[in-house]
């Protein structure tokens, strides 16, 4: 099979490397984990001090942001006493890129020093028994677009990322999703909100129709989103333990009765109401992944 090398495969791990010194020389931070921020969710950059803020348009090499809410930079500094990078703002396939440029950031964190990956999104709920505001801790996924063929490990294999073929098993690092359920626990009110389930990415960006969240419901799938399922799976391909949740900004329309309200605005605001306790939630999984490695 021949692969259009510039819109399938994207990424060498010379350019990935050439990406990370460039981002090494000019900041004094060296991250432990890396974090995605989603949708509405780019709070989570701004609580980080001793900040080293790179815009995605100076850095060699990086796609650039085009969806409101992603502001469109890479962020290193500490969260409590952690090293980390966030992406305040993620690629989508239905920007135009491919899914290895989507999730090429993730190979970044890598090389730049990440053993972690916590990625965060929007997501619609497929399952009845969530509401909006509800944050869904992601225990695993299901990979429509790679059934499809699609998938970021697509063209050939660099062994100084990862194997050619690799496990997904326990993509959702089993210690790390009972350390968040222990943490949230914790806080006030998050048991009557927090969710375990699984996620699914779908290529957008137009949302479900009717009968596909309907297949969906029938497949397992909790939330929907367009998103993270790549990241998990380039993280995973190159070592990284990783953790994700989704914000249920939605009810996915599973019904003809019912009337669409789907809004990407509105579910960037859900985002903000939520903010405080997201970044809590946020501060104390990274502060767990820091003190087990400090022991
Ligand atoms: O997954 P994140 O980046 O949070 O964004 C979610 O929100 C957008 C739809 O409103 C889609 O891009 C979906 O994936
Ligand atoms: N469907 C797909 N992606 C989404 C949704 C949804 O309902 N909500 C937020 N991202």
């Amino acid at each position: 099979m021949e692969f259009d090398r510039d819109t399938i495969v994207y990424g060498s791990y010379e350019m990935v490397q050439e990406i990370a010194t460039y981002l090494l020389e000019r900041t004094g931070i060296r991250p432990r984990c890396g974090i995605i921020c989603g949708s509405g969710l780019g709070c989570l950059a701004d609580q980080l001090t001793e900040v080293d803020s790179f815009d995605y348009d100076t850095i060699p090499h990086f796609p650039v942001s085009t969806v409101a809410g992603h502001r469109g930079r890479l962020v290193f500094g500490r969260l409590g006493d952690v090293p980390v990078v966030c992406m305040q703002g993620r690629f989508h396939y239905y920007e135009g890129y491919s899914l290895a440029k989507c999730s090429m950031p993730v190979r970044v964190m890598r090389l730049v020093g990440c053993t972690h990956l916590i990625a965060t999104n929007a997501a619609g709920a497929i399952n009845s028994q969530y509401r909006v505001g509800d944050i869904m801790l992601i225990r695993d996924h299901i990979n429509l677009m790679g059934f499809a063929g699609n998938c970021p490990l697509l063209g050939p294999n660099d062994d100084r990322f990862g194997p050619r073929f690799l496990g997904m098993a326990k993509a959702y690092e089993p210690e790390l999703l009972s350390v968040a359920k222990q943490v949230a626990h914790r806080m006030p009110g998050m048991d009557e909100i927090l969710r375990e389930g699984v996620y699914c990415c779908v290529g957008g960006p137009n949302f479900e129709t009717v009968a596909e969240g309907r297949l969906l419901e029938l497949l397992g799938v909790d939330a929907i989103g367009m998103s993270t399922v790549h990241e998990i799976i380039t993280a995973r391909h190159c070592g990284m333990t990783c953790f994700a949740f989704s914000l249920i900004t939605n009810m996915c329309t599973m019904s003809y009765d019912e009337e669409e309200e789907h809004c990407h605005e509105t579910f960037v605001d859900v985002g903000r109401q939520l903010e405080g306790r997201i970044c809590e939630l946020v501060t104390r999984v990274v502060a767990s992944i820091g003190d087990s490695e400090s022991t």
